[in-house]
């Protein structure tokens, strides 16, 4: 079993993580010595410039990659040293992740889409409904029928959310999500955020190059050289 998180403990937390790959003879290191904590129910933005290991850190804090050095902390419960099978389960608890493209199965309609990530462990009899709900959440009650190429980018990556969010995590992981949308489009999925947010109390780490998008955030981080250089939560 898994423990119970506590409603005070950051929902993920790194300690002293470096990242290094290597490239032939040679160290590459994209991440050095980050130690943070994403505090429950916050909203944090992660910028810097192209190459500075933000989609390495998100990849590193939802557990799809394992730090070379150091300790991720999930729900206060330290995912490093934990087996696949395990960190699977608790990823799939936890985290929903949306990304620039969507990556939404081009054969299934937007409800099936949304019933995917269901079909892991849950009672089967519950999935049409929850998948339902979840999509006129995410304003798409009328669009369950249609497949991705039916639908606008806007609302493709609607479908994308409600697929993150239809397993109840705690934290929404986000890879560049206005990053394939008009500013338009962007404000509404921004808009849907910050609704989410309040409404199932999530917490959502973002990556973004969009300073607009970036100032949706209440909490900014900002990146270079796979340090963390601005810590809004730490400026004056
Ligand atoms: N598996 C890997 N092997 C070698 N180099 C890698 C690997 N993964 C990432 N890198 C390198 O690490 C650096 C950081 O990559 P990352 O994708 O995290 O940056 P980023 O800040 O998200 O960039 P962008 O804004 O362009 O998406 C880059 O220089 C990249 O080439």
């Amino acid at each position: 079993m898994l423990a119970t998180p506590s409603a005070t403990a950051p929902v993920a937390l790194m300690r002293d993580v470096s990242h290094t790959v290597q490239l032939g003879t040679t160290n590459l290191t994209i991440l050095n010595n980050i130690s943070l904590e994403i505090a429950r129910g916050s909203w944090v933005a992660l910028t810097g410039p192209s190459g500075s290991g933000k989609s390495t850190l998100l990849g590193i804090l939802a557990g799809l990659d394992t730090p070379s050095h150091g300790h991720v902390r999930l729900n206060d419960v330290d995912i490093t040293s934990m087996g696949e099978p395990q960190l699977a389960r608790l990823r799939n608890q936890t985290i929903g992740v949306v990304f620039q493209a969507f990556n939404l199965i081009p054969t299934m309609t937007a409800q099936e889409n949304v019933e995917a990530p269901l079909f892991v462990h849950r009672n089967r009899s519950d999935i049409s409904q929850r998948a339902k709900a979840m999509l006129e959440l995410v304003g798409l009650g009328d669009r369950r029928d249609h497949r991705p190429a039916q639908l606008s980018g806007g609302q493709q990556q609607r479908v994308a959310i409600a697929r993150a969010l239809v397993t109840t995590p705690q934290l929404l992981i986000a890879d560049e999500p206005t990053g394939n949308l008009d500013s338009a489009t962007s404000k509404q999925i921004l808009d849907l955020f910050a609704d989410l947010r309040r409404q199932l109390n999530i917490t959502i780490v973002m990556v973004t190059h969009d300073p607009d998008v970036a100032a949706r955030a209440d909490r900014q981080l900002y990146l270079v050289d796979g340090q963390i250089r601005h810590d809004s939560a730490r400026a004056e």
